[in-house]
Formats: C-alpha cells, structure tokens, sequence
C-alpha cells in the first residue's frame, strides 16, 4: 500500500484491521514514524507481537528488510493469513512490488498495490509531485480516501481524473472504509481456540471509531463455471483486453487437450496473472472462476466467457498455450 502524507494509508491499515472478517492480518510497515496502529504494538516490537498470536505483527522494515520480514510472517501454520506492507509517503511501489515478486518464499502470493488518495488534496499533490500520474498507473487498486472533504463538483472531477489516468480499479472511500474482500481471499476456517485469539485481538483493539458495516465501499464479485473447456487463445485474448475494474481473478481452468488435461489455477491482481498447473481432483473438472473488483458488467463478463468456450476441444492450439505458458509458475 503506498499513498502520499496523510492520504489516509494508516487510517485505512487501521479499518482493516479492525474489520477483517475473521482475517488474520500481519502489517509491514517501512516507516514507523507515521503509523500509530495501536499501543500494544511498540514500533519495531516484533517478537511482543508475534507473542500476541492475534493477527497483528508490527515490525520496522526498510525496504531491503522486506523479504526476512516476510519469511518470518510467512510459513505454514503461520499466524497470519495476509500481509499489508505500507510504504511511507516517498517509497517506490514499483521497488516494493517488486520485492515482493522477487520473493522466493512460495507461501507469499502477490495480492496487489494499492494506491491511497487524498481527494481534498488530489489536486495540489499532482501538481507537487507529477510523478503521482505513474504511480496511479502502477497500481492496481486506487483508494480514493476523504470523499468527504469534497463538494460533489470536486469530488466528481477527481474519481474522473483518477479514473482517466489509473490503469487499474478504483474505489471512493471516507476514513479508509473499504471491505476487506475485495483484497483478501475468505479466512480459512479456523478451530475455535484460534476464534478466540482473534476475538481477544479485537478486545485490544482501540477502536476510536464507529463501526458501520454500511460505510464500506462495495465491490463486486462475479463467478463463472464452464463444464466445456476455454479455448487457450480466446481465453489468454480475454484476459489481456479484461475490464479495468477487475481488481482479482482466481479459480481453475480447464484448457482441454490443448492443456494435455491438466488444470491450471489462475491467479490475477490489476495485470499481473500467473497460472500454476495440477491436476485435477476426481470429478471436479471444470473452469470455475470468480471475478472481484469494482464497476463490473456480470452480463457482459458472462458473455466474454462464454464466447471463450473451445468449439473443438480435442483441436490442440499450441499457439494459445505458449501465451499461457509465459505465465506460469516454474
Ligand atoms: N476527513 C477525513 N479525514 C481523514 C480521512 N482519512 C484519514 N483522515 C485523517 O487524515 C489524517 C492522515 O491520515 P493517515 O491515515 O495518518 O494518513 P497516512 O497516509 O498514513 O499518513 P503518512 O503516514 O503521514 O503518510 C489523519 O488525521 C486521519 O484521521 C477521511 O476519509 N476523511
């Protein structure tokens, strides 16, 4: 997550925190100077918080320090179910999306840059920092925070420019009220000891403010399952053109023979898109993939779908597998 001074970023880790939906959420953070998550969290207290075993796992980070910080939040059985890395108002996205690309730790998945912005400020800081333009490209969530500090007129001029400018999907928020899923997958279903922790987590929680379910930015998810397998160039000529406000995709494909039977587990955030193939549990093949991001047309998505159905499965396109094969996992 990265934004620039007092866009909101620390107020919004905050809501998140707050309202995780069972989540357990692990932050990094790479400038301790800003962030005030909570008092039981000492800046730099790694080791008092991980004790906690409640989700929350604070730690001062520079940017080099990003992947043992990693390693150490991510493991099996680890704590926490999600990362938040906030850069501080001058850090790099593009860096820090890369660190976490490069990371060879296989239980770290990219989950995608968020941008937060100022609306009341929107303006001034585009003209402080052009730089601000390539930054709202790069990233695939843009968080426009503090509509409440606009008049409409404001506020419709900036989600416009923000939407002209931003490659990815954007969303308007107050006090960083977004939801949770629209970042993080659902909470595995843990046993009830572990509920507990979590409750307790949120016992210590100094919640200062309301908390309404109803304030937070919607977002959309729209699912699609296909017993007959996607034809591979029709599907990978879908995914390069797919709508900006698709934040994430995930889910099984079934390429037919043209993917030598196997299945291949699809994963986007913004444009980056990986696969990684398996095979496939008795019974269960088939494409079934779920869409989340904002301004989503379910109908037209369907129809895009359905049109990548492969009219001759047993035809093996190679073509189309070579571009699916630039996107998968080694
Ligand atoms: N009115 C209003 N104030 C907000 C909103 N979101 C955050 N704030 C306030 O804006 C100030 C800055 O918010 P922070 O969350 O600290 O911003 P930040 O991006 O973490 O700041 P730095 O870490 O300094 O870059 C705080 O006083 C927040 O309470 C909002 O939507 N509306």
């Amino acid at each position: 997550m990265a934004g620039y001074l007092g866009s909101g970023k620390t107020t919004l880790l905050n809501h998140l925190l707050r309202n995780n939906d069972g989540r357990r959420i692990g932050v990094l953070v790479n400038d301790f100077g800003s962030i005030n998550i909570d008092a039981m969290t000492v800046a730099g207290q790694v080791d008092a918080a991980l004790s906690l075993q409640n989700g929350c796992l604070c730690c001062a980070v520079d940017e080099e320090g990003v992947d043992p910080m990693l390693d150490r939040l991510a493991y099996p059985g680890a704590p926490v179910d999600a990362i938040v890395i906030e850069a501080s108002g001058i850090a790099e996205p593009r860096q820090l999306v890369r660190l976490v690309l490069s990371s060879e730790n296989p239980h770290i998945e990219f989950g995608g840059m968020v941008e937060v912005v100022d609306a009341a400020e929107f303006e001034a800081t585009r003209n402080r920092h052009p730089e601000l333009d390539d930054h709202l490209r790069f990233a695939d969530l843009v968080v426009v925070n503090k509509i409440d500090r606009v008049d409409e007129a404001d506020h419709r001029r900036v989600l416009g420019t923000v939407r002209e400018v931003a490659d990815g999907a954007v969303l308007e928020a107050e006090h960083g009220r977004i939801s949770a899923g629209i970042l993080f997958d659902d909470p595995e279903v843990r046993d009830s000891a572990e509920a507990a922790r979590q409750l307790s987590f949120a016992d210590l929680w100094h919640d200062d403010h309301e908390h309404d379910e109803h304030m937070h930015a919607a977002y959309q998810s729209v699912e699609f399952t296909s017993d007959r397998p996607l034809n591979p160039s029709a599907f990978m000529r879908f995914l390069n053109e797919r709508s900006r406000g698709v934040y994430r995709i995930k889910g099984p494909v079934d390429f037919g023979a043209s993917g030598a039977n196997r299945r291949f587990v699809l994963h986007t955030v913004g444009v980056y898109a990986r696969f990684d193939r398996s095979r496939w549990p008795a019974g269960a093949r088939r494409t079934e993939l779920v869409f989340i991001g904002t301004d989503l047309d379910a109908d037209q998505l369907t129809k895009q779908l359905e049109d990548c159905v492969d009219s001759d499965p047993e035809v093996v396109d190679e073509r189309g597998m070579l571009y699916v094969a630039r996107h998968l996992e080694d």
